[in-house]
């Protein structure tokens, strides 16, 4: 299946798009918000994006582009995530990676190196790249990337010797499935009063569907508006799933509720 993620080949994201689809299937976007387009506007039929890191929490490019576009979650991949220090030799004076690379290797380059100038590039592997064509540049990124002339100057250089990524893999509308062991769901009350929340969370409570994970992100229409991410651990197919969200719906009858899907959740190393 054409399957699109973050790119170039190398990136986190590509490992784990491995777990839905052959290399030769795989195709590279420079960022979330265009994988989310090329699987909304039916160019690829599926895609993987990074969604939750366990010392970074959410990736917000991600909830957003998942508000603005109608897509389906159809799996959860999880992978660990062990970065190195990738140049071609110790003489450097840029880190270049991801945005949530460098935040997970703050620590141990503020403690090795204070001096360094840290550079946000679109993805881990564009910054594997740099550090391949200039040897003033190191690269954060999977330590299979050290090929030709690199190196890999330091391991497992992230801040907690445990840090995972969660992935989506994203399907057109479609291909939405309502089985599976998780589910989430975007909600945009378009309303604002006190315990509007309370009460987007209590048909869960009541009927002990267990919250794995709860965001707000602004709608960027005025300062103080939300819309809220669920992930739940319980199938849409599920009477009590049903249930909660039919009373939701009530509560965000000014506003909409989009259902991404259940799915079930693959563990790749
Ligand atoms: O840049 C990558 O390799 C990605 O796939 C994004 C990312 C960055 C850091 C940890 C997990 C995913």
């Amino acid at each position: 299946m054409r399957t699109v993620t973050l790119g170039p080949a190398g990136t986190y994201s590509h490992r784990a798009a491995g777990a839905v689809a052959d290399d030769d299937e795989i195709e590279f976007r420079e960022s979330v918000r265009d994988i989310v387009d090329a699987v909304a506007d039916g160019d690829a039929e599926r895609g993987v994006v990074p969604i939750e890191n366990s010392i970074e929490g959410s990736v917000t490019e991600t909830l957003d582009a998942l508000a603005d576009r109608d897509v389906a979650v159809v799996k959860e991949v999880i992978t660990p995530i062990r970065h190195g220090l990738l140049a071609q030799s110790e003489s450097f004076d840029t880190v270049a990676s991801h945005p949530q690379a460098l935040a997970q290797c703050r620590e141990y380059l503020d403690e090795h190196y204070p001096d360094v100038t840290v550079e946000a590039v679109a993805s881990t592997a564009r910054g594997v790249e740099l550090a391949r064509e200039d040897p003033s540049v190191a690269g954060i990124g999977h330590p299979d990337n050290a090929t030709g002339d690199l190196e890999v100057i330091a391991e497992d250089i992230q801040d907690r010797r445990s840090n995972a990524t969660r992935f989506f893999v994203l399907a057109p509308p479609a291909d939405r499935s309502e089985a599976g062991g998780k589910s989430s769901l975007i909600v945009s009350p378009g309303a604002n009063y006190p315990g509007l929340l309370l009460e987007l969370l209590e048909p869960f409570a009541e009927r002990g569907l267990d919250l794995t994970r709860v965001e707000s992100r602004p709608t960027g229409e005025r300062l103080g508006d939300y819309l809220f991410h669920f992930d739940i651990s319980g199938g849409l197919y599920e009477e009590r799933t049903q249930a909660a969200l039919a009373e939701i719906e009530e509560i965000a009858a000014d506003g909409w509720v989009r259902e991404l899907g259940s799915y079930d959740v693959e563990h790749v190393v």
